[in-house]
């Protein structure tokens, strides 16, 4: 279970999350809210670019914000960000290998995981294909299998389907589902395409203007007038 308690954190005069708590049971859950709703920050500071000035984040009874951000890499944290972050000058091998260097593993063991992830992810046969030559499912690919490899327990992924076709968005969805049996991970999904929020996350937490204003099961929470309101109307175009 992944439990935020009351985080809290200011830009300035800008409250970016005002008191937000939710207890994350689900294998894949969702994050959803207008622009600047707080749905970055909040996994800025669950892995650490940011600190709140407030609050907790317990995972599976580990104080997460008690670690520094490496040891949240070593215990198990993995994250996406809105921008992929696919190195043009390495391999999609190199780029995943990449990932497990600091991982208290082997080096058999780290090159074990990374083709692991790589299989998982449904692209070995892009292995030695330089980060330049991917299109942008399968950088969005290797950007996911970045995730997997060196046993993550916690994926945090910040719009994962960005500029990806709707039959690419499905496929990655497919894939995301997955993890959890595969890997054993709980994750946590940003996006603005709703359809694939209700089709993968059992539940989601709406945030708007750094509040909590709905949080349960997913098609609940869209129905909810107060997340009608606040984020179905508003065009994320
Ligand atoms: N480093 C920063 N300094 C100052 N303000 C910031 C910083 N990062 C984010 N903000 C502000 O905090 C608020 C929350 O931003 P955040 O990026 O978490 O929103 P979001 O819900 O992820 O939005 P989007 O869907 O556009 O990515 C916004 O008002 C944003 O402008």
């Amino acid at each position: 279970m992944i439990a935020l308690d009351a985080l809290t954190l200011r830009f300035g005069g800008l409250v970016a999350l005002d008191a937000i708590s939710a207890r994350f049971t689900a294998p894949v859950s969702g994050i959803i809210g207008p622009n600047g709703a707080g749905k970055t920050t909040t996994m800025n500071v669950m892995s650490g670019f940011l600190t709140p000035a407030s609050g907790r984040v317990l995972v599976d009874g580990t104080d997460l914000l008690a670690l520094p951000p490496h040891r949240r890499t070593r215990w198990g944290l993995r994250r996406s960000f809105q921008r992929e972050q696919i190195a043009d000058d390495l391999t999609v091998w190199e780029n995943i290998l990449a990932m497990t260097d600091n991982l208290p593993l082997s080096r058999s063991a780290r090159r074990a995981e990374a083709a692991e992830a790589m299989e998982v992810a449904g692209i070995t046969a892009l292995r030695a294909t330089p980060g330049a030559a991917l299109n942008s499912f399968e950088r969005r690919l290797t950007d996911l299998a970045r995730c997997l490899a060196g046993r993550p327990r916690v994926i945090l992924l910040d719009e994962p389907a960005g500029g990806l076709t709707p039959d690419e968005t499905a496929r990655l969805g497919d894939l995301i589902l997955r993890l959890p049996q595969i890997c054993g991970a709980q994750v946590l999904v940003i996006d603005h395409d709703v359809d694939l929020i209700t089709r993968i996350c059992a539940d989601t937490l709406v945030l708007d203007f750094g509040r909590r204003i709905a949080f349960g099961p997913t098609r609940a929470v869209l129905d909810d007038p107060a997340v009608k309101a606040a984020y179905l109307g508003v065009d994320h175009a």
